[in-house]
């Protein structure tokens, strides 16, 4: 198998790579890194932890050290905590080329990092919302010299117009970038190489690269299951007033059956998230949470303490579900069953990372079922059942419901939906948003949804009613069904 050296790279960065303990090149880096180094656009599609970031960040740097000028390359992630991991990977590979990076991520010193950006770093890597403010408010830096972009997966289809409303919510976690990531793509030169890493881009990437005009190479896995291997999936079917109960449960066994152990949980609402780890903190299970209601600081606070073993349990929102590497990381929780099955992929690819073992455990409510069906095909694989006691889960039932209550009523003392509130109108104000007009707009907004909706269900009767009333009369003589005479006249339709 060709190693590094055979790829096109040069002996500095062999050698960086064997300081860090890469010695062969994953699939994905020897698919992919000639290509770039040849100049091409690259699209590469493959499974969660399997090293697709060496994969753009070798032949960047390699580039680099032939040509080097700043500011060289762009990337965007879509979240702050992703953007640091990549930035550490650029900096410990280009460590020999004394490499200047820059972090522009929402939550930090704004002016320190307009400083940072005026002193021209070779890299920047930013989340969209940022470097957007940035590009609006200061003329101090330029990006329409860069050779490299490495775009969010939404930004790439925003490029080719084929975004669609799931995608800016997935992308953004929940705020909706469009605007952000179209000053930035106004903002950089036309003639670049443009690299795209992702694990659930499949379909997505061959549509793009019929779309593209300058035939970038597109690699992609082949593999008959789109999560790894080395994880064994399962799913543990459970009524929703029992949740935190069989959560519990888990931990606990987890936590007796190992010495050394680290779990993510993974849940639907920042208040949830706080909510389950006030909890478990009371069952004296060491846990920090992270989510988007948090200050930055806290939330890198939380990820130090997780990475670094002190705190065995990190109890996350999606904030935590893309990209981010924690080797230790064993067992991945689903205490909501993802909606989407690209989220349950980035979800439980927090684990069994770089050919290492893993689990997940998807805790299912009679309401999901339909939704475990969705990721079972989408993944190519079944979940099996996870076997639990439940007499077990009976006997601590009360003292978790009861725990759980208390910090509900400690979170709502604390006023958390208000702060949330408060948070999202400070948000808009920055955004250069007026929050009142918003929310009215909002209202109306969910007022014409409602009156398109009950429009679409009459429709809907309408046709079934005459299509019964046909079968009828096919069949045997027609009932008098005096509702069945609504007409389809624009007259009907919403405002
Ligand atoms: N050639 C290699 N040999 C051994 N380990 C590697 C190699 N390349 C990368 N790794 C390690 O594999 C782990 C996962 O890499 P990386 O974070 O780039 O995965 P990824 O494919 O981007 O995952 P995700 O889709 O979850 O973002 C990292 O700890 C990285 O150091």
């Amino acid at each position: 198998m060709a190693g590094f050296a055979e790829l096109g790279l040069s002996s500095w960065l062999v050698e960086q790579c064997r300081q860090m303990g890469l010695k062969q090149p994953t699939p994905v880096q020897l698919g992919c890194i000639p290509a770039i180094l040849e100049g091409r656009d690259c699209l590469g599609c493959a499974k969660t932890g399997s090293g697709k970031t060496a994969a753009f960040v070798l032949p960047i740097l390699q580039k680099l050290s032939e040509d080097p000028y700043g500011i060289f390359c762009l990337v965007l992630t879509p979240t702050r905590e992703l953007a640091y991991q990549i930035a550490e990977q650029f900096r410990v590979l280009g460590k020999p080329l004394g490499l200047k990076d820059c972090i522009i991520v929402g939550g930090m010193d704004m002016v320190a990092q307009a400083l940072e950006l005026s002193r021209k770093p070779h890299v920047v890597i930013a989340t969209p919302g940022r470097l957007a403010d940035h590009l609006r408010s200061s003329n101090t830096f330029s990006i329409k010299k860069i050779r490299f972009l490495v775009p969010t997966p939404c930004l790439l289809r925003l490029m080719l117009q084929v975004m669609d409303e799931a995608d800016r919510l997935l992308e953004q976690g929940c705020t909706d970038f469009t605007v952000d990531l179209e000053v930035i793509l106004a903002a950089v030169p036309a003639r670049r190489q443009t690299l795209l890493f992702s694990a659930t881009l499949t379909d997505t990437l061959r549509e793009l690269q019929g779309l593209a005009t300058n035939q970038p190479f597109f690699w992609e896995a082949q593999a008959p299951v789109r999560t790894v291997e080395q994880l064994d999936q399962r799913y543990l079917l459970v009524p929703e007033k029992v949740k935190d109960a069989y959560l519990v449960h888990l931990i606990q066994n987890f936590q007796d059956e190992h010495e050394d152990w680290s779990i993510i949980i993974f849940t639907n609402t920042c208040k949830t998230c706080q909510i389950l780890c006030m909890m478990l903190r009371k069952f004296n299970f060491p846990t920090v949470a992270l989510h988007s209601m948090m200050k930055q600081k806290e939330r890198f606070a939380a990820l130090a303490k997780f990475k670094s073993s002190i705190y065995r349990i990190l109890i996350a929102t999606d904030v935590a579900s893309r990209g981010l590497d924690i080797p230790t990381v064993q067992v991945v929780i689903n205490h909501n069953t993802p909606g989407l099955p690209k989220i349950y992929i980035h979800r439980v690819g927090r684990t069994a990372r770089a050919g290492r073992q893993g689990q997940a455990i998807t805790l299912v409510t009679q309401y999901d079922i339909h939704l475990v069906h969705a990721i079972e095909e989408q993944i190519k694989k079944k979940l099996e059942e996870f076997p639990v006691e439940e007499a077990q889960v009976l006997q601590i039932l009360t003292q978790v419901n009861v725990v759980r209550r208390e910090c509900e009523i400690k979170l709502e003392a604390a006023n958390f939906d208000e702060k949330k509130e408060i948070n999202k109108r400070k948000q808009m104000i920055l955004e250069g948003k007026d929050p009142d007009l918003e929310a009215k707009r909002k209202a109306e907004l969910a007022k014409i949804k409602q009156k398109n909706r009950r429009f679409k269900e009459k429709v809907e009767q309408t046709l079934q009613r005459q299509k019964a009333s046909r079968t009828d009369r096919r069949g045997r003589p027609p009932r008098a069904r005096p509702e069945a005479s609504l007409s389809l006249a624009p007259a009907q339709g919403p405002a």
